[in-house]
């Protein structure tokens, strides 16, 4: 079969894209893994995949998968692309988009078309939500790796993040400490690893060890989920600049039973067709 697609990219956390909703796309974990291969296939962080929505009151079903195959919850990053490909392909008109995903429903915004918000949901908190072991709910919780007690805090945008402040993003070992912090047997479901510099209480910057692929060049679910850990620890205002190494995302979190706001561009690379 010969299956179109469009190649993406939010602030480099790059993806294939595909219309499932007027193809028959049928995707295997391997299929994914050989299309996402950077020398042998497409090449990309997710895969995201359009589909008709199984609830009437949403406008499509979002699926995304890994670059490892795996499917998970949510991509932030991929939501924006997402709206910018369902515009451009005419599957809607609306600029307001109801997505179904595997996190729970979310809300795309159109403001131009080079800059969307997404409406990323209530944050949750409680260890269990995450998932992440812990007796009881708390803003940070020591995690013991390498022999030492690290302090994290646990967030879940539909998908699972810890996220520690570091000193300098620089300088920090993201891919030994990510690695490690991801598969921690308190993580049964594994989590994303994000490192918070606090530049001032209005700027971060951030950089996210993800599930599934390892450090991308941005994270749109680590974005929201460091503003959120870094608001509950005082230390941020209720917007704030999020410097990834691929650019900048503007988050907002104003109270907790508020919404998790995200704005920041999307690129569309290329159209391609390939035989799967
Ligand atoms: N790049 C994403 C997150 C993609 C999913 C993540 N790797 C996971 O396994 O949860 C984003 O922009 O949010």
């Amino acid at each position: 079969m010969l299956l179109k697609f469009t190649k993406m990219h939010g602030l480099g956390n790059d993806f294939m894209v595909i219309d499932g909703v007027t193809q028959n796309v049928r995707l295997t974990p391997e299929k994914v893994q050989q299309l996402g291969d950077r020398h042998f296939g497409v090449g990309f962080d997710q895969l995201l995949l359009v589909e008709p929505p199984d609830d009437p009151d949403m406008d499509f079903r979002y699926r995304i998968f890994n670059a490892d195959g795996s499917e998970v919850e949510q991509c932030g990053n991929g939501a924006r692309c997402f709206a910018a490909f369902v515009l451009e392909r005419k599957l809607t008109g609306s600029k307001r988009i109801k997505v179904q995903t595997k996190g729970g429903p979310i809300e795309l915004r159109v403001n131009r078309d080079d800059e969307i918000t997404v409406d990323m949901g209530l944050p949750k908190l409680e260890p269990w939500e995450i998932p992440f072991k812990a007796d009881r709910q708390s803003i940070t919780y020591k995690l013991e790796v390498e022999g030492r007690d690290e302090e994290i805090a646990v967030v879940s945008m539909g998908n699972p993040h810890a996220v520690l402040l570091v000193d300098d993003c620089k300088s920090t070992p993201v891919e030994r400490l990510g690695s490690k912090i991801q598969r921690h047997n308190r993580f049964p479901e594994n989590c994303n690893v994000g490192f918070m510099e606090v530049v001032n209480p209005g700027e971060v910057n951030l950089r996210v060890f993800e599930r599934g692929v390892g450090e991308t060049l941005a994270c749109g679910t680590g974005a929201c989920a460091a503003v959120v850990a870094g608001r509950l620890q005082g230390l941020l205002e209720p917007t704030v600049k999020v410097n990834l190494p691929g650019g900048t995302l503007t988050i907002t979190w104003k109270e907790q039973d508020l919404p998790v706001l995200m704005t920041g561009p999307t690129t569309r690379v290329y159209e391609g067709h390939i035989r799967i």
